[in-house]
C-alpha cells in the first residue's frame, strides 16, 4: 500500500552525478532552498566548516564525493601519484569539523582500499581511478539502505516496549534527510513510526545557537506533513513531565569503545531529564559513526563555533558586543544515560555490548545493504 505518507519524496541535501556534486546550502533554510555547486574538495571544505552542509553522515557524504569528482576531472602520472592524492585528500577533509568520526572513518576505510589496490598489479592506474570513484560513490545508496535499517531497527525495539500503541517521541538538533544522503537516523526512526501508523507526535527541539531543530528538523516534518511541535530547549523537562513522550531519539557525531557519546549540545541535558523522567534514552547512528579507538568520551575533541554563532542571527544582535562567550557544538553524553540503546542498521545494542556485539557481526550475511568493498574493511579501522 503506497499511503500519501510515502507518495512525498523526502527532502535531499545532496545532488550527485559522477563529475557534478551540489550541495543545499543549509544556511540559507527555512527562508530558501538553493543548492550551491561543490566542484572539489577544497569547495567540499569551506561548505562543511561554514556548516552549508553539517550532520555527521552528510560530511563524510560530501567530502568523499568531493574526492569523486575531483578523480573524475584530474589526469595521474602512476597509481602511486594518484593514490597519494586519494589519501592526502581525504585527510585534509577531515580537518574541517574535528568531533564526528564519519569523515576519518571513511578516510580509514578509502585510504586502506586505495593502498590495496596499488599494490595489486591486477589493477592499472585507470583501473584504480574508476574502483575509487565507484567505491566513493557508493556512500550514497549505501547512506540511505543504512537509515532505512535504522528506522526500522529503532521503530520496532521502540513500539516492542510501548504495547503497540502510537508514541510520542522527543528528538534533538537534526538527524534527517538534510544530515544524511536520505531518511536520517534519529529523525529516520520518527519516519517510521509515521509510516507504520504508530506515531501519535513528534516533538523537536530549536537546538540552539545553530538551530539546527526549528530550521532544519521542523522543516523536514512540515514538508512530509509529520504530526510535530516545536518546542525551545529550555522546555524539555516539562514536555517530559506533561506530554506523555515515550522515548527520546537523538543522532550521534561518535560513539566511542564504552558506549560514551558525543553529540550536539545539549543531548547530555536531555538524557539527564530523561533519566529523571524514567524515559528511555536513544542513540541513532550508522556503525560508521562509531569510534572504538577512543575507550571513553573524555577524548573525544569537542568543537568550539565562533562566538558570533551565539549572538547574531541573520544579522541581528541577541547580545552586546564584549561579553564572553562559550560556544561548544557538541557535548558527551555517559553511556549509562543511554537507557534505551543504541539503535544501529545491525540492531540496537545497549552502550556495553555495542563493540562485542558489532565485532561479531559478519557484514557479508547482511546482503540488505549495498557491499562496497571498503566496508568490509570495518575491521582496518578498528585495528588501528
Ligand atoms: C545524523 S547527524 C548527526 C549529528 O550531527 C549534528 O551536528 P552538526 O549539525 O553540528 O553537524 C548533530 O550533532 C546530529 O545529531
Amino acid at each position: 500500500m503506497t499511503s500519501n505518507k510515502k507518495l512525498k519524496m523526502a527532502l535531499e541535501s545532496i545532488k550527485y552525478k559522477r563529475g557534478h556534486l551540489e550541495i543545499l546550502d543549509q544556511l540559507l533554510i527555512p527562508d530558501s532552498h538553493e543548492f550551491i555547486p561543490v566542484n572539489d574538495t577544497s569547495d567540499a571544505w569551506r561548505a562543511i566548516k561554514q556548516m552549508q552542509v553539517r550532520g555527521a553522515p552528510a560530511i563524510a557524504i560530501v567530502g568523499c564525493l568531493s574526492l569523486a569528482i575531483e578523480l573524475h576531472n584530474k589526469e595521474f602520472d602512476n597509481k602511486q601519484s594518484l593514490v597519494d592524492h586519494i589519501c592526502k585528500q581525504l585527510e585534509y577533509l577531515v580537518t574541517s569539523r574535528p568531533t564526528a568520526v564519519n569523515m576519518k572513518e571513511a578516510t580509514h576505510r578509502f585510504s586502506a582500499l586505495a593502498q590495496a589496490l596499488k599494490d595489486d598489479k591486477n589493477y592499472s592506474k585507470d583501473d584504480v581511478k574508476q574502483l575509487m570513484i565507484e567505491e566513493l560513490e557508493l556512500m550514497l545508496e549505501d547512506d540511505i539502505a543504512t537509515n532505512k535499517a535504522i528506522g526500522k531497527n529503532g521503530a520496532e525495539h521502540i513500539l516492542g516496549s510501548s504495547s503497540d500503541q502510537p508514541v510520542c517521541i522527543l528528538t534533538h538538533c537534526n538527524t534527517g534527510s538534510l544530515a544524511t544522503a536520505g531518511y536520517g537516523t534519529a529523525l529516520g526512526v520518527v519516519r517510521r513510526l509515521h509510516e507504520l501508523d504508530k506515531l501519535n507526535h513528534a516533538f523537536c527541539t530549536e537546538t540552539r545557537p545553530y538551530n539546527q531543530g526549528s530550521r532544519l528538523t521542523a522543516y523536514e516534518l512540515v514538508y512530509e506533513t509529520i504530526p510535530a511541535t516545536l518546542i525551545c530547549d529550555s522546555m524539555v523537562s516539562m514536555v517530559m513531565k506533561n506530554k506523555g513522550i515515550s522515548a527520546v531519539v537523538v543522532g550521534a557525531d561518535r560513539v566511542v569503545k564504552n558506549g560514551d557519546t558525543a553529540n550536539k549540545i545539549g543531548t547530555y541535558q536531555l538524557a539527564i531529564c530523561a533519566k529523571y523522567h524514567n524515559i528511555p534514552f536513544y542513540v541513532a547512528c550508522p556503525v560508521t559513526t562509531f569510534d572504538p579507538n577512543m575507550k571513553t568520551g573524555e577524548e573525544i575533541h569537542i568543537e568550539e563555533r565562533p562566538h558570533h554563532e551565539m549572538t547574531r542571527v541573520k544579522g541581528v544582535s541577541l547580545a552586546p558586543d564584549g561579553i564572553n562567550c562559550y560556544n561548544p557544538a557538541f557535548d558527551v553524553t555517559p553511556a549509562e544515560l543511554i537507557t534505551g540503546g543504541i539503535i544501529t542498521e545491525y540492531g540496537v545494542f545497549l552502550p556495553d555490548e555495542l563493540y562485542n556485539c558489532l565485532m561479531m557481526i559478519d557484514k557479508t550475511k547482511h546482503e540488505e545493504f549495498p557491499r562496497s568493498r571498503s566496508r568490509t574493511n570495518f575491521q582496518i579501522f578498528t585495528e588501528r
